[in-house]
């Protein structure tokens, strides 16, 4: 029995998508996830989206890197399974309840309140992640955030004058990190407005990020460089977030689906099957 999925993006950033939300699949594993994404043998992208039935919300979303890792977050993926649900959504993820709308101006999400604490990024040991007193070349005093999954945002004057190949494993794989970490570089153009490119925590440099959007405003904010709303310019276009006085962070922009397609589950080492749930 071949397994149908859909294509989507949201600016760039790409996902499979598979739906087991009203006919279960065979087990996913990090190994299939990694098979499935890999764009040279498999039908590639940068992370693996999973839909369950959920007890908590309208369903349950789960993220699996292109490395295979199953991750708290993904903002631009939150987008694209709001559009193909295609009314609000309550969203269960690792990282929280999330709440997705369609709106004409895109798809809005309510990606829960940042955490701050060095041992709710998590990092190492004790350590001012407002200012942090740690270094990669050029990279130096970042600010750390939790947005569901962790970020370090370093502020720099050309964020595309960065070696990203380079720098973006090195501080992705430090040991400050246990987890790993995605790694955010920014330039603030205006009071409302920032450039961002983003290499992710399992899937490298990506077209976009959004929680990496939703971490590098919040890290603005925090130091007063933005105000509470802003457009976050990355290499694939415009987010824009908010950071509402309740404390929610809200991200809004555009989700894309590309096209639908299927795959033989043994063409990616998975059992067959699949039932009616
Ligand atoms: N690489 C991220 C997950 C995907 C985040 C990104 N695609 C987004 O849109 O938020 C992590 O390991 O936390």
């Amino acid at each position: 029995m071949r397994i149908e999925f859909t294509k989507m993006h949201g600016l760039g950033n790409d996902f499979i998508v598979l739906d087991a939300r009203e006919r279960a699949l065979p087990p996913i594993d990090s190994a299939a996830a990694s098979a499935l994404a890999d764009r040279h043998t498999g039908i590639g992208c940068d992370q693996l989206i999973l839909l369950e039935p959920s007890s908590e919300g309208d369903f349950r979303m789960r993220i699996f890197n292109a490395d295979g890792s199953e991750v708290e977050a993904c903002g631009n993926a939150t987008r694209a399974v709001g559009l193909l649900h295609g009314q609000p959504a309550r969203i269960e993820t690792l990282g929280g309840l999330l709440h997705a709308s369609p709106s004409d101006s895109g798809i809005s999400v309510e990606m829960g309140k940042p955490r701050f604490d060095w041992d709710r990024i998590p990092l190492a040991y004790a350590m001012d992640t407002h200012s942090m007193p740690v270094g990669w070349d050029e990279l130096t005093d970042p600010i750390a955030v939790n947005v569901g999954n962790p970020h370090v945002i370093f502020f720099v004057a050309d964020p595309y004058a960065v070696e990203m190949d380079r720098l973006g494993p090195l501080i992705e794989t430090d040991p400050l990190f246990p987890e790993r970490i995605n790694v955010n570089v920014a330039a603030v153009t205006a009071r409302d407005a920032m450039t961002l490119r983003v290499w992710e925590r399992g899937a490298g440099l990506t077209r976009a990020c959004g929680t990496g959007a939703c971490a590098t405003a919040i890290g603005a904010m925090k130091r007063g460089l933005v105000d509470r709303r802003v457009t976050v310019t990355l290499p694939g276009g415009p987010l824009v977030i908010e950071w509402r006085e309740d404390g929610e962070i809200v991200m809004t922009g555009p989700a894309t689906e590309s096209f639908r397609g299927s795959f033989d589950p043994a063409d990616y080492g998975m059992p067959a099957g699949g039932t009616k749930v």
